[in-house]
């Protein structure tokens, strides 16, 4: 039986990224909305209900107005925008976030697929939370660096158009600290108040990584790089897309530095403790568009119509 899957925003960054994992797929038939009717909201309407599975790749009012269009109680909505991240009635696309978060995902006709730097913020910050050792309202802070297709369309033209110098290093925004990403990092993590997140974008298309320094005599109890090493494995035990670094070696850092893109095209999201035993930083990497984006919302889907996790994901 195929899944009829419909993509709302076909021609975005995340879109066309949907596009190429799913269009290969014969468990998938694609409907495809004629490109002069894409923002016709009665043809958008009559392609979201005909679905099984529709992927919101819309800003988030575009986002809001497709959901006020489905009436079909079976159309299963996964959208990867911010609207519906801490909203109780939908799941949280991030299935390995805690037991049972698959299970959630698999019962919910309303999916909202991570933000990028959230994705990898929760996955560093919640087993850590849930050991125990992270008081929940220890004053976290945090500093992404990605990849400038993070910014979608409009991002990525000014960074291609090439000719503005101020683009060549790295830029550090959001300095309001009011980052859309706050209410799911600080909800999904169990946290009592939202960290200072800092994100800077740089000059390369994709890559992530978001880092979190943490003093260790303010935890809530004494912890040891391989205690948060042994905690990541035991809450991530058997999940084939998040890798745990087992050391700080040169498998991990490149004679000492640490590469943002070494999890390009996969859906993999590796975690990292590194530090000197007082003063530590848990890191975590993925690709944006990948585990960050499109390959989340794929994983979903996977998740949600039963079908192997791994398709059309590399891990
Ligand atoms: N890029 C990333 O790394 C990530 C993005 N996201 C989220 O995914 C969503 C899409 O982002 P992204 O792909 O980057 O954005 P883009 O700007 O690249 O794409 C958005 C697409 O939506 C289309 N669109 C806008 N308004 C409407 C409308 N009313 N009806 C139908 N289509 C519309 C746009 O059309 P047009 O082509 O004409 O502009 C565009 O093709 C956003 O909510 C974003 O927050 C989530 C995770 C990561
Ligand atoms: C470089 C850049 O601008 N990145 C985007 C994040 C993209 C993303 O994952 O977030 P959403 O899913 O919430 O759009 C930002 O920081 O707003």
């Amino acid at each position: 039986m195929t899944t009829k899957v419909f993509v709302d925003g076909q021609e975005g960054t995340t879109g066309l990224r949907l596009l190429d994992y799913l269009s290969a797929r014969s468990d998938v038939e694609l409907l495809r909305i004629d490109d002069d009717k894409r923002k016709d909201p009665a043809e958008r309407g009559r392609f979201l209900n005909a679905a099984d599975v529709a992927f919101l790749c819309l800003p988030d009012a575009a986002s809001r107005e497709a959901v006020s269009l489905v009436n079909n109680p079976n159309t299963c909505i996964i959208d990867a925008s911010t609207a519906f991240r801490t909203d109780d009635g939908w799941a949280y696309g991030l299935p390995e976030l805690v037991r049972g978060q698959r299970e959630r995902i698999r019962a919910s006709k309303r999916i909202a697929v991570p933000g990028c730097h959230a994705s990898a913020f929760i996955l560093a910050v919640r087993p850590l939370v849930d050991a125990g050792v992270l008081p929940p309202d220890y004053p976290l802070s945090a500093f992404s660096l990605t990849g400038y297709s993070g910014g979608g369309k409009k991002m990525i033209a000014e960074f291609e158009a090439g000719g503005n110098p101020r683009l060549e290093s790295p830029r550090p925004y959001a300095m309001g600290l009011e980052h859309k990403h706050l209410p799911e990092m600080r909800v999904q993590s169990r946290l009592a108040q939202a960290p200072v997140f800092s994100p800077v974008v740089g000059n390369f298309f994709k890559g992530l990584a978001v880092t979190v320094p943490l003093h260790v005599n303010q935890l809530a109890k004494r912890v040891t790089l391989a205690d948060i090493r042994a905690i990541y494995a035991s809450h991530y035990a058997g999940e084939q897309f998040i890798r745990v670094a087992p050391d700080d070696g040169p498998e991990q850092l490149d004679n000492g530095f640490f590469d943002v893109q070494a999890n390009n095209d996969t859906n993999r999201a590796d975690l990292f403790a590194f530090g000197n035993g007082e003063r530590i930083v848990l890191m975590a990497r993925l690709d944006n568009l990948g585990k960050g984006a499109a390959g989340a919302a794929v994983q979903c889907m996977n998740v949600h119509i039963g079908a192997d996790e791994a398709t059309s994901l590399a891990a």
